[in-house]
């Protein structure tokens, strides 16, 4: 059955309520005791003693007179609030010790985890019975000794959820974001540890009020005269044949609780019924018709595509010297094995004002993490070397090595980045409007929240996205893949950033909002003059928009230079293979694209020689064992690292300036 139907007539609210009634019965009861209570739970009344039930005493008197009724509202009240505060510092408790284990990972999580399997391995009702023989029994001692054996199950949940949401792309956001660890966990990362940890407790709750009536059924729980249910019972135990009244009710009244807090935690468990914190953390629980766009259709981008013009000119925006970001000589390594694997090796890029760079290659080459590791926004094991100026003259900043602290300042304000995967990118739990107002605030562009609500709304609209204030209230899964783009892209021009990194924007949208987001994106670059640097492996799409391109290879750029040479004029049989594989135009009717036989080489020192040789379908014995380098080709900006050359074109001598440059 599909859920959330009806079943018998019955809607799963419904359902749900009338599971949850016995709990919700007896903790209004609790809290309206004093009302609700015929008598004093603790006067006694001698003459009255062991009354049967009838009108003056609707649950009879207990062997001291006391009315049965006002004790099992009164049992309630005192059952119901020791769970609660049990509940309360178990789950504060172990979804902060989870979290924080999950969020640090490496050797704090290896021994917050030894510490929590231990705590979850112990029998928790000796250890309550131990720590309350020592301390005598009472309420508070109930409140300190539970907690120790019940938090354990939260940290383990919380630990699980939070581990499995630290590599995502999210955090990779909100630290471009310039969050620090604070906000992210206490923003972030709590709200969705806390989900599986209350549906957890309201099956606790039946676990903890059975706990505390067997620990004053033994003595050790609620001493008298307080009207505590396990107390009640076995007050009640000697007069079982005489007075079934003393001991029944309070046996049915925690039975019914305990049954009742199963049976919601079965239910909230099993997705049948959420409440709206959980609805908000696991969203694609329901089916969900996303929003659609209603910006003007657009043409295909699935063909390749030359700028009209060489794309040396640039638009209106740049001028010479405008160059925001320059990287040089620019390595990652990882560890491996006991030692290091560089996977990206000596890349060197420059962009300018109004400029989009593309970088291209296959799956692996190499392209991603030669777009991010400037910002900081690889894995932490990453090793970057080499140099990444952003800005030139006094406000140009070296990005490699930047503290954390320092990175915050530039991460969300001078740059922006768009990830590929819009959904993984957003908080689930928080609205689109409220991932733009953070940006904003990060930004320093914020104000009262009216102030930077409309700041965020302008962004929405700067963004393409209809209806700003409706969308800036709906949570991400609501809209589809294309306007979830349009909100990062929101996000990133929070700061205004003077550069806009843009990894795989398109690849999971369909090609008609694929053209669209890219129109955006130009338009963008040429209104606000950013720089762009744009990954992807489909040459067609960086043709619609990029100036220059830089296509990688096993970690290394193999060619580079302004885009229309390259489409027209490819040098690398590598480029040539990417091109063969895309449509262009002016292809007969019925054209076969061809597909590059062989795999991807794995790393860019793993061949001593050329590493696309083993593909190549020029390649000759020496390609094997002699690297070619960059070289310029017949423009200065045309490089190419074949020793083949097949585009036929003649070497230039290479200028130190043009080795390090585009
Ligand atoms: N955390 C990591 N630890 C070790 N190696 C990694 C890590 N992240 C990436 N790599 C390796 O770095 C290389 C380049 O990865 P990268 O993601 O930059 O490639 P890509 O060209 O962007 O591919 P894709 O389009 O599939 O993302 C790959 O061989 C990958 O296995």
């Amino acid at each position: 059955m599909t859920r959330g139907r009806r079943a018998w007539g019955v809607p799963a609210t419904a359902r749900t309520t009338l599971v949850a009634l016995p709990l919700i019965v007896f903790v209004v009861a609790g809290l309206l005791a004093p009302v609700l209570a015929p008598a004093d739970p603790t006067a006694n009344d001698l003459a009255g003693s062991l009354l049967p039930p009838s009108a003056d005493h609707l649950l009879g008197t207990d062997q001291l007179g006391r009315d049965q009724l006002s004790r099992i509202l009164y049992g309630a009240r005192i059952s119901l609030a020791v769970a609660a505060a049990v509940l309360a510092i178990s789950l504060a408790a172990g979804v902060v010790v989870g979290t924080v284990a999950g969020y640090l990972g490496g050797p704090i999580d290896r021994v917050i985890s030894r510490v929590i399997d231990m705590a979850v391995s112990l029998p928790g009702m000796l250890v309550a019975l131990a720590i309350i023989g020592v301390r005598g029994p009472g309420v508070e001692n109930l409140v300190i000794a539970m907690p120790l054996w019940t938090w354990a199950p939260y940290a383990r949940m919380a630990r699980a959820r939070v581990a499995g949401l630290r590599g995502g792309p999210h955090l990779d956001a909100l630290r471009l974001l310039g969050a620090g660890p604070a906000r992210v966990i206490g923003r972030h990362l709590l709200p969705p540890a806390l989900a599986p940890c209350l549906v957890y407790a309201s099956t606790d709750v039946g676990t903890i009020v059975l706990g505390v009536a067997t620990l004053s059924f033994l003595g050790l729980g609620i001493p008298p005269p307080h009207a505590e249910w396990g107390q009640m019972l076995i007050e009640g135990r000697p007069y079982l044949a005489s007075a079934w009244w003393l001991a029944y009710p309070p046996g049915v009244a925690i039975t019914a609780v305990v049954f009742a807090s199963n049976l919601l935690g079965e239910r909230l468990a099993g997705g049948d019924e959420r409440p709206s914190i959980l609805r908000w953390v696991l969203p694609a629980l329901r089916p969900r018709r996303p929003i659609a766009a209603r910006t003007a259709p657009a043409g295909s981008s699935a063909t390749l595509t030359a700028p009209a013009a060489a794309t040396d000119a640039a638009p209106a925006a740049a001028t010479d010297g405008d160059a925001v970001i320059r990287a040089r000589d620019l390595s990652v390594c990882y560890p491996h094995g006991g030692g290091r694997r560089r996977v990206v090796a000596g890349v060197s890029y420059e962009v300018r004002r109004g400029r989009v760079l593309a970088i291209v290659g296959e799956s692996g080459s190499g392209k991603t993490t030669a777009a991010l590791a400037p910002f900081g926004l690889l894995d932490p094991d990453a090793v970057v070397t080499g140099s990444v100026t952003l800005g030139a003259g006094a406000g140009a900043r070296e990005l490699v090595g930047l503290p954390p602290h320092e990175r915050r300042r530039v991460n969300g304000r001078r740059v922006g980045v768009v990830f590929q995967d819009s959904l993984a990118a957003l908080n689930p739990l928080r609205t689109v409007g409220a991932h733009v107002d953070e940006a904003v605030g990060n930004a320093g562009r914020g104000g009262r929240r009216a102030v930077t609500r409309r700041v965020t709304e302008e962004l929405l609209r700067l963004a393409g996205l209809p209806d700003p204030a409706a969308i800036a209230r709906e949570m991400p899964h609501r809209l589809s893949g294309g306007m979830r783009q349009r909100v990062q892209i929101a996000i990133a021009l929070a700061g205004e950033p003077e550069v806009l990194v843009a990894d795989e924007p398109t690849s999971a949208l369909d090609v008609t909002v694929q053209a669209r987001l890219l129109d955006l994106l130009g338009r963008l670059r040429d209104e606000l003059a950013m720089a762009m640097v744009l990954v992807s492996h489909d040459l067609a799409v960086v043709s619609r928009l990029a100036d220059s391109v830089a296509v990688m290879y096993a970690g290394r750029v193999v060619e580079s230079g302004p885009l229309a040479t390259v489409i027209e004029n490819p040098d690398h049989p590598y480029t040539r293979g990417l091109l063969d594989a895309v449509p262009r135009p002016g292809a007969a009717p019925g054209t076969r694209f061809r597909t590059m036989p062989g795999r991807s080489a794995a790393g860019p020192d793993d061949t001593g020689g050329c590493a696309f040789a083993p593909r190549c379908p020029i390649a000759v014995a020496a390609c094997a064992h002699d690297r070619p380098a960059l070289e310029a080709l017949a423009s200065a900006a045309h490089r190419s690292a074949c020793s083949r050359h097949p585009g036929g074109t003649a070497l230039l001598p290479v200028t130190a300036r043009e080795r390090d440059g585009l």
